[in-house]
């Protein structure tokens, strides 16, 4: 396994509300350079809110998110460049075509005009998408439009990864397509952050896994442990009890 290194994404103590309701409480984590870190919780836990923080797309009620050491409001936006995200529905311009949004991905991920067209042609084959290379985005299949989302997110070989339910729509030939590329980035050296439900494909591509429960960090697992629901569950339901 690739050697761990710094803390790339981190954030402390951080709560978010949505009017009164709490949607994270007191949320302390990390994630390395060349380890996968995932989340897991129940619908509704706040996992993609933690991955909209770090995206700077919102911002916490209290705490610090980092991202590299910066706050991701004052991030400049060269240092985005190595960002490759995909959180809720993947991003594309439904009237072009999948090259043509690639394409975009890559200038927008820095790459010069002829940087992003080789890019695009690589990622189009890397995920599988050729048949669909001059077919609009809003014809694609759901599957077909995630693994679009995935190639966007990691047009650029991105030392950051945020993936949100990367799993979504795919057939099982796409997941085991996605464990390939996770195991590339943290070769790489990048810091991957996923979140999921599917506790067992966690368990096979995640360097570590935290649990969230309500807003709150419950605890980890560990990916090579046995029966990761029964533990899953065991922490949920601990935490429920605790706060009655
Ligand atoms: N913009 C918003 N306004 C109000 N409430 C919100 C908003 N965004 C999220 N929430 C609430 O925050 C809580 C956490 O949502 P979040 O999407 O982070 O959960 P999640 O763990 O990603 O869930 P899922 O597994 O269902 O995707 C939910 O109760 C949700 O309804």
């Amino acid at each position: 396994m690739t050697e761990v290194g710094d803390v790339v994404l981190e954030c402390r103590n951080v709560c978010k509300r949505y009017g009164s309701a709490p949607v994270l409480e007191g949320v302390t984590t990390e994630v390395r350079a060349g380890e996968v870190h995932a989340f897991v919780g129940l619908n509704g836990a706040g996992k993609t809110t933690l991955m909209r923080l770090f995206l700077g797309m919102i911002e916490p009620d209290d705490g610090i998110v980092r991202v590299r050491g910066l706050a991701p409001s004052t991030m400049p936006a060269r240092h985005w460049t190595g960002v490759g995200h995909l959180v809720e529905t993947p991003l594309a311009y439904p009237e072009l075509t999948v090259a043509q949004n690639l394409r975009i991905a890559g200038r927008l991920a820095g790459l010069s005009a002829a940087g992003a067209t080789a890019a695009a042609d690589r990622w189009i084959e890397e995920l599988v998408l050729s048949r669909w290379a001059r077919t609009s985005a809003r014809k694609l299949s759901l599957g077909n439009r995630q693994r679009l989302g995935l190639a966007a997110a990691l047009i650029a070989d991105p030392d950051v990864l945020i993936l949100d339910e990367p799993t979504n729509a795919l057939d099982p030939a796409g997941i085991m397509l996605l464990r390939t590329l996770l195991q590339r980035s943290r070769e790489r050296g990048a810091a991957t952050l996923v979140s999921s439900h599917h506790l067992d494909e966690v368990a096979r591509v995640a360097d570590r896994i935290t649990a969230v429960n309500e807003g709150r960090v419950v605890g980890s697992l560990d990916p090579d442990g046995i029966d990761l629901e029964r533990q899953f569950f065991d922490l949920v339901y601990r935490d429920s009890e605790a706060r009655r």
